[in-house]
């Protein structure tokens, strides 16, 4: 079988060699290698997301390069992204907060090189440009594109954020966010100050794996496709997706509280972050305004519960949420102007007790 070969990383990378092909055939309809989210359209307009290039695992095995030491790894983040934010939550409910550090970046694009227009995330001159973001202290880097440059020379990807970054290799560990929660879960459990919290237990496994499936493909993923279809027919196919997988969810949390059960999980984690941006950004900017999330009464009240879990409330910056999306694209809001409302208070009360463990 043929197989597109990434660039070769530094230090060699984990990821197996079946993903690198169904990395080829995720490519190969994409004309070029896309450098922007915008970009990676198939020839029938849809919207198709490249894989992580940086596959690398912290793990407790003794030979492992990336053993899960206190004060070695840096996570950059953008308050924006749902990915990185999804990271971010991990390492508060784990209590992996002083373990592992975390910056975030500016929340709208610039251009990153004056010799090229590729514009991406940047970090502020200072700690007081932009509340909430941070310089580089570890790289003195300019920009997340950058750090990707350090970590591989002939780096050819997207310049993405999560990045987890090892300060004493001085390279990116991993810059996909699945797979960095799943050691945020269980590779630091010596140093979290809550190794008890499991949220992919062995019995569940195959659950969460199956609703990961279908919450990815139809709404974590499903509102980008959404929003970057070039044509009509995708756009429509992406939509009639989303909320064919929002009334599903809905149907669900009318029986219980999570979404694989009575236990928060992962599956709740991923779904949380694309329903707190759901009214504020995607119904708009992305076309999803066949029904808002606050009309869904489950699905409202339970994206409330889990905001008001400890740890979460501060991974969710709407201002930057809001910032970036309707001012970085702009072939979809060209004046990046940024819409008033509707500001949903995520604080207020919910019903969600009524379902108890
Ligand atoms: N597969 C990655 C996706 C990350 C991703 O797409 N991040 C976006 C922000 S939401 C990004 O950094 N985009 C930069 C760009 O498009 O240039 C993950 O889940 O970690």
């Amino acid at each position: 079988m043929l197989c597109l070969r990434l660039p070769l990383l530094r230090p060699k990378s984990t990821f197996p060699p079946s993903d690198f092909c169904y990395n080829y055939y995720q490519y190969k309809h994409i004309v070029g290698m896309a450098r922007f989210s915008l970009d990676e359209i198939s020839d029938t307009g849809a919207f198709v997301r490249s894989a992580s290039t940086f596959r690398n695992w912290i793990s407790r095995d003794p030979n492992s390069l990336f053993p899960p030491e206190s004060g070695r790894y840096h996570l950059y983040v953008s308050y924006a992204c749902p990915w990185a934010s999804r990271c971010l939550a991990y390492l508060n409910i784990k209590g992996l907060d002083k373990a592992i550090s975390f910056s975030a970046v500016k929340p709208i694009f610039e251009r990153t090189r004056e010799s090229d227009e590729y514009k991406g995330w940047i970090f502020p001159e200072s700690e007081t440009e932009v509340p909430g973001a941070e310089p580089d202290r570890f790289n003195g880097a300019k920009t997340i594109r950058e750090l990707y440059e350090i970590a591989s020379e002939n780096y050819a990807g997207k310049y993405t954020v999560p990045v987890l970054w090892d300060k004493k290799l001085k390279t990116i560990v991993n810059n996909e966010s699945s797979e960095i929660i799943r050691m945020f879960n269980t590779e630091f459990n010596n140093i979290a100050e809550n190794p008890t919290l499991d949220l992919y237990p062995t019995d569940l496994k195959a659950q969460i794996d199956d609703t990961n499936e279908w919450i990815y493909d139809s709404i974590n993923n499903g509102v980008y496709k959404c929003g970057f279809a070039k044509k009509q027919e995708p756009y429509n196919e992406a939509a009639r997706q989303l909320y064919g997988a929002l009334d599903k969810c809905e149907d669900i949390l009318s029986k219980q509280r999570y979404i694989c059960g009575n236990t928060l999980t992962e599956a709740d984690i991923r779904l949380f972050v694309t329903l707190i941006r759901f009214d504020e950004v995607y119904a708009v900017h992305f076309k999803c305004n066949k029904k808002l999330l606050r009309e869904y009464p489950n699905l409202f009240n339970y994206t409330k519960d889990i905001f008001q879990i400890p740890g979460i409330s501060s991974t969710v910056n709407m201002e930057h949420i809001k910032l970036h999306y309707y001012g970085s694209h702009p072939s979809i809001n060209p004046f990046g102007i940024v819409p008033v409302g509707p500001n949903i208070d995520y604080s207020a009360p919910h019903d969600r007790e009524r379902f108890s463990a």
